[in-house]
């Protein structure tokens, strides 16, 4: 058994830091990643050994800081056990002296601090590795030497090494001392000094090139260092640094060395430096120029990708090397940089040979804890490398996410769009357009993870003429409120549906089927166009025909003329069904030519819609209304193929206490088997069981066939489409795959149809069109309004009016609207509240004119890409009238309640009668009890007297605005 020791308690034994006792073993090949991580007994010896030997190479070099602060540092020992003794030794002589460092160095020192401190780094690296390199060390610790050369010479050249060194130490000092201009090799000398500072890299070069080269080099650094040293002190700290910075190149040019001069290095492993060679060639990259830092300081600035796109590579891990953590971090952050500049092997081939040792100084951040140092830099790196330069992009990414996955600010991510003229806040998501296009700005790709359900879908191929089985039309019922839709309905199903069946009772499962001499239709089971069109607004066109009934007592009215507009917009066959014919004052022929006004003319008046008359409540003529339905279905040829996986719509779901979900789903093809695995909308599931129109339980079902399934995962919604897939996992996938995409979609912005947008919506159509649903206060206005619309079609752009009507804006005009992609505009009429908040939620913009004039120009601005209003109106709040009161001579007053947002008393004010507006102004009083107040929020009661208007009613409606002038926008 082997006993263990946590590094804490050898720290404490061996009167080291937890840290330095953590870097110590990394260097023995040790991992430990805390205090409380514990270490074998062979591992402890083998540390003592290597700290009795001078430890592995880890150096403190004690820095004083212009506080007066010393700052203790450490260094990796060269692997070369020279080095490490060396290293060792000079450490612990800077430690003693730097106490002892005079005042007046610590100034020096300062200046030099960030740079130096680095530089130090660098220079000590280099030293501790090959003692024999006296001369790139040499070049080194000029940086260094400026703080200890200062405060101690004797140390630095000792722990650098060489005699060399020292040599450098005190010309550096000299230079110090002298603050001469720096002459003009001064100048190059930034460069040089960077070089110095990478020399230790450099030199591997230099060594590769030639031998003499290298000397010559030398001596230039040497040169340039103590010129750098001069300069330095004659200019402010920045030129220092500016001066080190340039060391940052050295480390570029030492990674610009190829292969061979790599090779060499290690060959000569830190024999000696002339870092030199390196200057001139050296920056290969200004990219990783980023020298910045001067020194040693290199590292740093390098860290980051250049400009050029050089994020900086990471070298390989000479972490390996076993030098502090914050050395490995310098090293890293210095590798990344040569990296961007030479090639990444090189690199990280020098790196191993931990050729560069110096790299350290520069405090990295402080985060990096334990190993990661090393770690983390290289992550930075590794960027570079194409296969991490990549980002995943499911569906859609969020700006955090993607910011997140690429390493930078999601700030940065925001500019960049900007830039590129897009808007965008940090929780808003991106499509893969603009996500490439960003991704691009900084030099990463995306790449497109997004699930893509076709993959698992039935491959839709289109089915053979031979495979085509006819099927029964799918009818819907639509008309006028009491014109006898579900009497006509039931009238269907009594007389049909229940012939044969026990009790007569069918359960409403939302479709049904009946069964006639000529075939079988199959009926929606919910009247009404706002069924149909919200089926529609869901992408469900199920219905092949529309029955549209009118009472022959009451001929066309409002919803007639909707449910047309409907079923025209959703380009459904109409069949006429003439109701009521029964009753005294039927009228049909007056019926007829009122649809024949709408485009509805019958056949026998030369026109191509059917009619037939029929009475629901004496069910007669409803044989004839079914064969003319079949009629019009044998001119459609509807066709399926029954031998497929099932495909077809939910026409209703509903939440069953003992079954959970059900939903009605009319199968549009294929065949429907219990036990098949299925998606529908973001749900999923497998038939459990399965019931036709008439509670039958049943096995299986074709094209057209009304069936109730159980086996859903969620409640499905009435238009969502059902399919059949292979198996349950892949229904799985599909389904949350669609219910994340819901979510995006949820989050980014909705677009909608505007005046302003509509040309822009669809750029690449050659004609546009613009639909519009018109309303207006009255039959007379709606016409004229319709008609001076109607002249504004040009080629280009052609003005559809889906719909028009007289009477206030209702839920039913949104639906249409939304589903036709459509405008709403509204002459003199307004939408309630409840309309008001189905617009928003749909993204149906409602535009409101009471100027013809007004109305036509903005349309026809809008058509010609000009529009841009300058006045907008902002909506406030409304309020209902519960209560008139009639004061003297002040006028009526309106007792109102305030049902949204709020009333101003500046605001202006529109009088609302059943949707229609009555009166426009302002408000000429607000009170709140007995008191004039400025504003009146929702749910409070107040009086509002209008300004110059006394015909207010209960009953009526407030909408109050107030107007603003807005930019006028190009396009
Ligand atoms: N005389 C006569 N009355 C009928 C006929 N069809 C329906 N009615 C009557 O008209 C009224 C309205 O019938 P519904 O079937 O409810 O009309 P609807 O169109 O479904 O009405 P909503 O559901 O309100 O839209 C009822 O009182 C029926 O009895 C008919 O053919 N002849």
């Amino acid at each position: 058994m082997t006993a263990k020791v946590r590094v804490e308690d050898l720290a404490a034994e061996l009167g080291l830091s937890n840290k330095e006792i953590i870097q110590q073993l990394r260097e023995i090949g040790v991992q430990a990643k805390s205090q409380k991580t514990v270490v074998e007994d062979e591992d402890v010896d083998r540390l003592k050994a290597e700290l009795k030997k001078g430890g592995s190479g880890k150096r403190e070099v004690r820095r004083v800081g212009e506080s007066g602060v010393i700052i203790r540092r450490r260094r990796k020992k060269a692997k070369s056990p020279r080095g490490e003794e060396a290293v060792s030794e000079v450490e612990d002589s800077i430690e003693e002296p730097e106490e002892s460092v005079p005042v007046t160095v610590e100034p020096e020192a300062v200046e030099a601090a960030p740079a130096e401190k680095e530089a130090e780094v660098t220079a000590a690296a280099p030293e501790q590795e090959p003692a024999p390199q006296a001369a790139p060390r040499k070049a080194a610790p000029k940086v260094k030497i400026i703080k200890p050369a200062v405060q101690e010479p004797e140390e630095v050249p000792e722990t650098e090494v060489a005699e060399a060194a020292q040599a450098p130490a005190a010309e550096a000092v000299a230079a110090e001392a002298a603050p001469e201009p720096a002459p003009a090799e001064a100048q190059p000398e930034p460069e040089a000094a960077p070089e110095a500072v990478s020399e230790p890299e450099a030199p591997a070069i230099a060594q590769e090139a030639s031998d003499e080269a290298e000397p010559v080099k030398a001596e230039a650094d040497l040169d340039a260092d103590t010129e750098e040293e001069k300069a330095e002190k004659a200019e402010p700290r920045k030129k220092k640094k500016k001066k080190r910075e340039p060391e940052a190149p050295k480390v570029k040019i030492i990674s610009m060395p190829t292969e061979a001069e790599v090779q060499a290095r290690e060959a000569a492993k830190m024999a000696q430096p002339e870092r030199r060679p390196a200057r001139p060639g050296a920056r290969p990259g200004p990219a990783g120029a980023r020298p910045a830092a001067g020194r040693p300081t290199g590292p740093r600035p390098a860290g980051r990708p250049g400009p050029d796109g050089a994020p900086s590579p990471v070298p390989d891990p000479s972490s390996g090397d076993g030098r502090s953590k914050k050395k490995k971090g310098k090293k890293d952050r210095r590798v990344v940089e040569f990296a961007t500049e030479g090639g990444q092997d090189h690199t990280n081939k020098l790196y191993n040979d931990s050729n560069f040792p110096q790299g350290r100084k520069g405090r990295k951040k402080k985060g990096r804890r334990g190993q990661p140092m090393m770690q983390p830099d290289q992550n930075q790196a590794q960027p570079m490398k194409a296969a991490k330069r990549k980002i995943k992009f499911d569906e859609t990414i969020r700006l955090a996410d993607m910011a997140h996955q690429m390493g930078v600010k999601a700030q940065d991510l925001i500019k960049a769009l900007f830039g590129m003229g897009v808007m965008a806040t940090i929780n808003q998501s991106l499509d893969l357009d603009t996500a490439s296009l960003l991704a691009g700005e900084f030099g990463y790709e995306v790449e497109n993870v997004s699930f893509d359900e076709q993959e698992f879908l039935a491959p839709t191929e289109v089915d053979k003429d031979e495979d085509l089985k006819p099927r029964p039309p799918v009818v819907t019922i639509m008309g006028h409120v009491d014109h006898g839709k579900t009497s006509l309905l039931d009238a269907i199903r009594m007389s049909k549906v229940t012939e044969g069946e026990a009790g007569g009772i069918t359960q409403h499962i939302g479709a049904y089927h009946v069964q006639t001499n000529r075939g079988e239709i199959v009926f929606l089971d919910t009247p009404g166009h706002e069924a149909f069109t919200t089926m529609r607004m869901r992408g469900a066109q199920v219905t092949d025909i529309v029955i549209l009934v009118v009472a022959a007592d009451d001929g066309v009215m409002d919803q007639t003329r909707e449910a047309i507009s409907h079923s025209k917009a959703a380009g459904v066959p109409i069949v006429v069904a003439v109701n009521k014919m029964d009753k005294e004052g039927a009228n049909p022929d007056n019926v007829k030519r009122e649809l024949a006004e709408l485009g509805l003319s019958p056949e026998e008046w030369g026109g191509d819609t059917i009619f037939a008359h029929v009475s629901a409540k004496q069910k007669e003529g409803i044989d004839e209304l079914l064969e003319m339905v079949l009629l019009q279905a044998e001119v459609m040829e509807l066709k399926a193929n029954p031998d497929k996986h099932a495909r077809g719509h939910i026409v209703e779901a509903r939440l069953d206490k003992g079954r959970g979900p059900v939903g009605t789903m009319l199968i549009s093809e294929g065949t429907l088997n219990q036990g098949d695995s299925f998606v529908s909308g973001i749900h999923f599931g497998k038939v459990r069981a399965m019931f036709n129109d008439q509670g039958k339980k049943i096995k299986s079902a074709g094209p057209a066939m009304p069936v109730e399934i159980q086996g859903f995962d969620g409640l499905p919604e009435a238009g969502d489409e059902l399919f059949v897939v292979d198996d349950e996992k892949v229904a799985r996938r599909i389904a949350q795959s669609r219910a994340m995409k819901q979510r995006e979609k949820i989050l980014s912005a909705k677009t909608k149809v505007t005046l302003e947008s509509f040309l822009a919506s669809k750029p690449n159509d050659e004609a546009q069109t613009l639909n519009l649903v018109l309303k207006a206060d009255v039959q007379g206005s709606l016409e004229a309004v319709t008609e001076a619309l109607n002249k504004l079609s040009t080629d280009e752009v052609k003005i559809s009016v889906v719909h028009g009507g007289a009477g206030a804006i209702t839920e039913s005009d949104i639906l249409l609207a939304g589903a036709s992609e459509a405008i709403i505009i509204g002459f003199n009429v307004r939408p309630n509240l409840k309309v008001k908040q189905i617009a928003e939620q749909e993204g149906v913009e409602i535009r409101f004119y009471d100027i013809i004039y007004k109305l036509v120009q903005e349309v026809k601005d809008a058509m010609s890409g000009m529009l841009s209003p300058d006045i907008e109106e902002v909506y406030l709040g409304q309020a209902e009238v519960r209560a008139t009161f009639s004061v003297p001579k002040v006028g009526m007053i309106a007792g109102c309640f305030v049902a949204d947002g709020k009333i101003t008393r500046g605001g202006k004010i529109r009088l609302l009668r059943d949707g229609v507006v009555i009166y426009t102004g302002q408000i000429a009083s607000l009170r709140r009890e007995k008191d004039d107040v400025r504003e009146v929020a929702k749910g409070y009661e107040c009086g509002i007297g209008l300004e110059k208007f006394n015909d207010v009613k209960v009953g009526d409606n407030m909408e109050v605005f107030e107007t603003k002038e807005v930019a006028r926008t190009i396009d």
